[in-house]
Order: structure tokens, then sequence, then C-alpha cells
């Protein structure tokens, strides 16, 4: 950490400025908390030691909590290192931290309310439906799209960072072993203890096929059909939502507690009213009809369901997921074997091009030339062959995920935080299936915005691009930097 504070100070060639605890507690004094926030920053960023940013970071923190006492009363929420309140730039609110935070801390991870994996993802890819990581082998990947694996294939076993990362192999993972459901539906697992969980705690133990009832269970998949053909998964992602707030009613949350949990905290608007324009929001309301219909029959044979099953609750909770859900991108670990695919040759070529297939139906806008919107390309085998040797070829999971924490963070296009997801076994004591974290980029003093970029694509880019993005977000953004280049913008040339 000294180190790179003092790597940091090398490269601007200056220490901190000499005045600048002198600064720091004039504006203390003022109450100008904002400013001495800014006087750290800087302090920090040309290279002070990190005790003494820590210190300081106390005293403002000490000042902005008794400040917050008395002014700001109001923590919504809270979530390991974080709080939710009101910002104070029009933007509802934010997750903030109210102590110092270092690079590289992780300042929250959370288990998501609902998730799922994104229909097209999942004809592609086979993965743990608890953790949502693909598991297998290459030959047991393949054969899940249908297709004949090359000798060799059964070799080539899945694993990756978080199967097997530093600190070893997740606790009961052998690489290429699947378990399956043990209901004896057509799910699978990467352990047994991701199993367990999936029967017990997610939305897998009230949606696992061979727990439904028939009626209920077909219900599922024409629900299932519905989302894929109307390219609406969150209508599929409603019915794991209900599950978990069924589920979390039967483990003794009332009724309004679990309302509030999965729904009332989040911003939210009518499905329909977000839609793009009239066309759009018909379409919706003949989508919704339809998810309505079979989501009374999925959870026909559950008590509690007729709580949660009211349609202006699943129609917010619709808009909710369309302003606040995370994108799950899990990289796939098939990837990182490029060298050993080269050796199966042309048969295992062939068998990629037909693999790719589901994911050439990409409904990115043309014209996108963004990494994260790009189409997908038709290939040849030797293409194919060639770009999953040098770890290209396969596409990440895909999926979507609702997410307590990640709910509350506001864009910017100079992103503080990152987040990602992790297997169990990434950080010691968390449990099996899906987990997102947050993780600093930079020192955060007390009273900082935790900010993610919503789209990494945009971070340096001008700002009529950053702004075009963020409108299909359905906001202008205001961010600090874009609010930064919009002054800069209209100032004008000085007369010569
Ligand atoms: C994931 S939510 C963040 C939490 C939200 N502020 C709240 O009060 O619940 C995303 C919404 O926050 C607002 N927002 C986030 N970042 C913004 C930005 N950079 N500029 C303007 N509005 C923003 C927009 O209304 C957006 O739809």
């Amino acid at each position: 950490m000294t180190e790179r504070l003092l790597t940091g100070a090398a490269m601007l060639g200056e220490g901190p400025d000499p005045n600048w605890v002198d600064n720091f507690s004039s504006f203390i004094l003022s109450q100008d908390y904002d400013q001495a926030r800014e006087v750290l920053r800087a302090a920090i960023s040309r290279g002070v030691s990190s005790q003494l940013a820590e210190q300081y970071a106390k005293v403002l923190e000490d000042f902005l909590q008794k400040r917050d006492e008395v002014e700001h009363p109001v923590i919504l929420a809270q979530h390991d290192q974080c709080i939710v309140r009101q910002t104070v730039n029009g933007q509802g609110r934010g997750l903030f931290v109210p102590s110092y935070q270092t690079w590289g801390v992780q300042l929250w991870k959370q288990r998501p309310l609902a998730f799922m994996q994104s229909g097209i993802s999942r004809r592609s890819v086979q993965v743990c439906c608890a953790c949502l990581l693909p598991i297998g082998s290459l030959a047991s990947q393949l054969r899940h799209v249908g297709l004949d694996p090359p000798a060799g294939a059964e070799e080539i076993l899945l694993t990756n960072g978080d199967q097997v990362g530093e600190e070893g192999p997740k606790e009961g993972f052998t690489p290429g072993q699947v378990f399956p459901c043990a209901e004896g539906c057509s799910e699978v697992f990467c352990t047994e203890a991701c199993r367990a969980w999936a029967l017990a705690e997610s939305s897998h133990a009230i949606l696992c096929r061979s727990r439904m009832e028939p009626s209920s269970s077909s219900a599922l998949q024409s629900l299932e059909q519905l989302a894929d053909e109307a390219d609406q998964e969150h209508l599929l992602l409603l019915a794991h939502a209900v599950a978990q707030m069924i589920l979390a009613r039967k483990a003794g949350a009332s009724e309004e507690q679990v309302k509030h949990r999965f729904a009332y905290q989040f911003a939210s608007a009518p499905w329909k009213t977000l839609a793009e324009n009239e066309t759009d929001a018909q379409a919706r309301e003949e989508w919704f009809a339809q998810a309505w219909e079979l989501l009374k029959s999925i959870f026909a044979f559950e008590d509690l369901a007729v709580e949660f099953l009211d349609p202006e609750l699943l129609s917010g909770l619709l808009g909710t997921f369309e302003l606040v859900n995370m994108c799950v991108s899990i990289p796939h670990p098939l990837n990182l074997h490029g060298p050993r695919l080269r050796l199966l040759g042309e048969e295992l070529a062939a068998a990629l091009v037909k693999l790719q297939e589901p994911l050439q139906d990409s409904d990115s806008e043309p014209g996108e030339e963004d990494a994260d919107d790009a189409e997908g390309e038709v290939i040849n085998g030797a293409e194919a062959l060639e770009s999953a040797c040098t770890g290209q070829l396969f596409e990440n999971v895909m999926g979507t995920a609702l997410c307590e924490a990640l709910a509350f963070i506001n864009h910017s296009c100079l992103p503080n935080c990152r987040v990602e997801f992790a297997s169990g076994s990434q950080f010691e004591a968390n449990g099996p299936g899906l987990w997102l974290y947050c993780v600093s980029r930079r020192p955060l003093v007390p009273g900082d915005e935790v900010l993610m970029a919503y789209v990494p694509s945009v971070v340096g880019k001008p700002l009529e691009v950053r702004q075009q993005k963020m409108k299909k977000f359905g906001f202008e953004c205001n961010c600090r930097s874009c609010e930064t280049d919009k002054v800069l913008e209209m100032e004008v040339e000085p007369p010569t």
C-alpha cells in the first residue's frame, strides 16, 4: 500500500501540499466537509502515507457522522462497509462509505435476491444452477448443445479462477464432476454444497421440475418460451423472484418485510410506462397478461404465493428489474484451454462452429462498435478453432440478477468501484451459490459516494458518446465527469 502511494507520488513528481493539514483543519472547523474531503483526496493522490491518510480520514468520518446525525439522520440501509442515503445531486438515493477505504478493498458482498442464466446462454453453456459457473468437460459441454464430442474432449475439464483459484480448489469441487439435481430434474451443480443450497434456499427449491406438479412445470416451460420469444428475460426472472419471496416468508419474514426487501425499497415504475414507444407499451401489456396467467399456474400449489401474485407488485418489479438489475457476465473457462484445444483439430473445429450458432443471434444494434455490444459474426471452422485456441471463442455466461446493494449504486463515467461475480470459494466464509462483490478502485474518503460504470466502455469516451449510451438507461448522466465536460463545452473561444 505504502509502496503504491510512493509510486503514485513519484509519478506525479511532487509530494503533498506542505499546508494540507492546516487547510484540511480549517475546512473542518468551518464545516466545509466537501472541501476538507478534496484536500485529503489530493494529499492521498500526492503520496501522503497511508497511516496519515487513515488518521485524517477518521477525523473527517467523525465530523461527518456528527453532521449526519443532525442534518441527514436517515440511513436507509447498511450493506457491509456502505450505507444507503439520499444524494444531494438529484440522483435519488446512493451508496456511500462512512469511513476511509483504501484501494482494492471489498466494500460489500452479497448473494443476489433473484438471478437466472439467460435463455440463449442456457442453450450454449451448461452451468451450475446455483453459482452459474460452467462445469463438466469440453465433451459434456458439446453434448449439452447436441454435438458429438471429438476424441480427447473428455480430458479437457472445466475449471476457472473461482473453482480452482489461488487459494486452491473450491471445497468439494473436482474438475469435470457434475452433480445432477437430487430430485431428478435436468439441472446440474458443481459441488454437493451448491446442490444442497439450491434445493433448500434458491428459487430452485420451488422451481425444480421434479418437485413441481405437471401443470405448474408446463406453465414454467411456457413462461420460458414467452420470455425467449418476446426477448424479455425479466418475465422469467419474475418467477425466480416470486419463488425467493415465498422462501423468505417460509423462513419467517413477514409479508411486509419480504415485499419491502424484494420490491418496495428499489427504484420502480410500472413496466409499461418504461416502454420506448406506444407499440412497445402495447406489446408489454400483452406479454404481461400472458406472464400473469402463467405465474398463477406455476405457483398454484404454493399457499403463500397469493401474497405476491398481485399485478401491481409484479409490474413494478419488472420496472425495477429494468431500472436496477445487473447483467451477469462470467468468463467461460474453456477460453483458458486454448493450446490443448488445438490438438483436437478438424473435428473440434466443426463442432465449435455449431457451438457458436445460438450466440450469433445477438440483439445489439447495428453500428455499435463497443466490445460489450459487439454483434456475433458468422465464422467458419478454421476461424472458430483459431479463436478457441487463442482463448476468444467461448462467450461469457450471461444472465440477470437483482442485488440489494448494487441496486443503489449510481453510475459515473469515472467510477471508483467495480462489481464482480464469484462462487463461494473466492472469499472465506462465503456459502455456496452465486455471489456479487464490490471492490474499491481507488482510496475512498468518508462521505464518498460509491460509483460504478453501468457500461464499462463509456470510461474515456467523449461526452457525447457517454451521454448517448446512458440515455439508453433512461437518464441523462449528470456524473461529475459529465458535468465538468458540459461546462467545458460551453466555454467559447476568447476573441482574437
Ligand atoms: C441503479 S439505480 C441507482 C439508485 C437510485 N438512485 C435510487 O434512488 O434508487 C439507477 C437510477 O439512478 C439514477 N442515476 C444513476 N446514475 C445516474 C447519473 N450518473 N446521472 C443521473 N441519474 C443517475 C437514475 O435515475 C437511474 O435510473
